[in-house]
């Protein structure tokens, strides 16, 4: 395991913002941690860095509890903070060789790395500009570009695509899928269900402060997945059509509305064809079917009865 935690509390005052909270991610996981804000993601991924004192229970890494790590250890890991933490004053360039050193590059390796991550992570253009008149995107960009510069097996990114536009946040998920690719196991917070669901392995549901569920998108899903819904827009609906449909085997219930039938059927019943045959036997032209999955958002509100944002 590249990190364990177990059972660890953390209390403000009266909110119990962790609450027995244990986590175990495998080398080459992309670990998604999705809930609400105010889930406690946060305080659990600070707890991890060392960032915030835990009350009770144990976080190691790489085998070595979070309290001893040398800066051996510490040159393994990548952190990507929720507030950015960039040198405004900085240029882009400045910024990599900065925090690069911190992690003990130097030389012709620093200097070759600062390029390879201005490449990768798209600043080329921005490389001599001044952090501060970076758009919101770019500076999340350059965050990345100073966390990974050092080649960490492990990097830690908490919501980096929080308030930015479309193509930054698609350059970040891609290059997420790159690092992933190249060996990091990463841990990756966020309260947009797609970005998890597209990217995370391995994804632990929190919500209260707790792990409400965990496991691959898959088998979240399974969870909720007790039938499956298949709409149907027709050129005209009638009784007897319904009523057949209804006949066919692992079918549930088939709603009308409008010129629209919505099919209902247990899950892995493996009747769509007989669907579609059924109603084109009828003499009813079928002008669009829409299958509708399951997804993550599905599994939090029927987990908690609330929305993941809410
Ligand atoms: N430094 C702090 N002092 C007091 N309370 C805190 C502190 N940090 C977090 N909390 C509380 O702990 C709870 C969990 O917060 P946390 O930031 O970990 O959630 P989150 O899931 O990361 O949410 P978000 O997506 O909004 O960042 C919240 O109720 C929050 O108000």
């Amino acid at each position: 395991m590249v990190v364990e935690i177990k059972n660890i509390v953390k209390r403000y005052k009266e909110d119990l913002a962790v609450d027995n909270v244990s986590l175990s991610i495998k080398e080459g996981e992309v670990f998604g941690l999705l809930g609400p804000n105010g889930a406690g993601k946060t305080t659990t991924i600070n707890a991890l860095m060392g960032l915030t004192k835990i009350d009770k229970g144990e976080i190691l890494v790489f085998q070595k509890n979070i309290n001893k790590f040398s800066n051996e250890i510490k040159k393994e890991i990548g952190i990507v903070p929720q507030d950015i933490a960039i040198y405004t004053d900085l240029t882009v360039y400045e910024n990599i060789i900065f925090f690069a050193k911190l992690y003990g590059l130097r030389d012709s390796l620093l200097k070759e790395r600062a390029e390879e991550v201005i490449e990768f992570t798209g600043l080329q253009d921005k490389k001599k500009a001044f952090a501060r008149n970076l758009s919101g995107g770019m500076k999340r960009r350059l965050n990345i570009a100073c966390a990974i510069a050092h080649h960490p097996k492990l990097i830690i990114m908490d919501e980096p695509t929080v308030g930015i536009d479309p193509q930054s946040r698609n350059h970040i998920l891609e290059s997420i899928k790159k690092l992933n690719k190249n060996g990091s196991t990463i841990i990756y917070t966020s309260h947009y269900m797609e970005e998890v669901e597209e990217l995370c392995t391995n994804i632990a549901i929190m919500d209260k402060g707790k792990i409400i569920a965990q496991g691959s998108g898959d088998e979240l899903k399974e969870l909720i997945a007790v039938d499956h819904r298949v709409s149907f827009d027709l050129s005209s609906v009638n009784f007897t059509l319904v009523d057949n449909i209804k006949n066919i085997t692992g079918v549930i219930d088939c709603i009308i509305e409008g010129n629209k039938i919505i099919v209902v059927s247990k899950a892995d019943s493996k009747n769509l064809s007989r669907i579609i045959d059924c109603i084109v036997n009828t003499g009813v032209d079928i002008l669009n079917i829409n299958i509708e999955r399951p997804n993550l958002e599905g599994v939090f509100l029927t987990l908690t009865g609330r929305s993941l944002r809410d």
